[in-house]
């Protein structure tokens, strides 16, 4: 994306939500965009799959200015595009599969993964007829996961995927999605203010401050990885340092 710009109207009139950022996302990379509460991170990462249109500036997937798109193809690239939330958007009145499935019975697909897959892949497979409110938070979370992913997305944007999280089910999230970029070799772009969910997980990350690109980082991963390490060790490295 290149300059691009949006504001919005606040109590104290209009401010720059996104202000002038140009930045390069490669494919099949996983590119965190952090920031304090406020920063812009959705607005920007929700211009790819237009959500919201950027003021100026111009926002380009694949070689194609995404601005120009309307109708059709408007909804042809917005199905190649996978969306998971931080508090997961799920129906509560329907099952884990009912809700899986959704986007298959809203669009057709042209190569969607089968429910079984997505359910095995995500580890879900004996809360199939399950509903949401009998599911902890990583398990909804799991389900969201799934549900993007039966549709085959070429990007995955996810907002805040952890943010409702407690630290272990975070690792065991960000697994999954590390795991699914692999398989299915995806985009991923992820907006979060967690800083170890970026060291992770992403190979790079933008860092947003009052709408404004600061700085994009090339991240260095710790090479025993901190996911594999029990809710303990990463107490004792946090509190003492180990
Ligand atoms: N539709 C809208 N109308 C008015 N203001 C908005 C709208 N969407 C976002 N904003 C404001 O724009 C600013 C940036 O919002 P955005 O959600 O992009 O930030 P963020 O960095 O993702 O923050 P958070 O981590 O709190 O979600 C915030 O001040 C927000 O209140």
């Amino acid at each position: 994306m290149t300059e691009v710009s949006k504001s919005f109207t606040g109590k104290d009139g209009s401010f720059k939500a996104v202000d002038g950022v140009t930045l390069s996302i490669k494919e099949k990379e996983i590119f965190g965009i952090i920031g304090e509460s406020g920063a812009g991170k959705s607005t920007l990462m929700r211009f790819i799959n237009a959500l919201e249109t950027p003021d100026s500036g111009d926002v380009y997937v694949d070689g194609v200015e995404v601005g120009k798109l309307t109708g059709k193809r408007l909804r042809t690239h917005q199905k190649d595009i996978g969306m998971i939330f931080q508090h997961f958007n799920l129906l509560g009145n329907r099952t884990v599969e009912d809700n899986i499935r959704l986007p298959l019975t809203l669009h057709k697909y042209k190569t969607p993964l089968s429910l079984d897959e997505v359910l095995d892949f995500t580890g879900l497979s004996d809360k199939r007829s399950s509903y949401p409110a009998e599911l902890s938070g990583g398990q909804k979370q799991r389900v969201g996961i799934a549900r993007a992913l039966i549709t085959r997305p070429k990007i995955l944007l996810c907002d805040e995927p952890t943010s409702a999280l407690d630290e272990n089910t975070t690792y065991e999230i960000v697994d999954v999605l590390h795991k699914a970029q692999h398989e299915y070799g995806m985009t991923v772009v992820i907006v979060t203010h967690e800083l170890n969910v970026i060291k992770t997980l992403c190979h790079r990350a933008a860092v947003l401050d009052q709408g404004r690109l600061i700085d994009t980082i090339d991240v260095v991963h710790e090479k025993d990885g901190r996911s594999g390490k029990s809710y303990h060790e990463r107490v004792l490295e946090v509190l003492k340092g180990d």
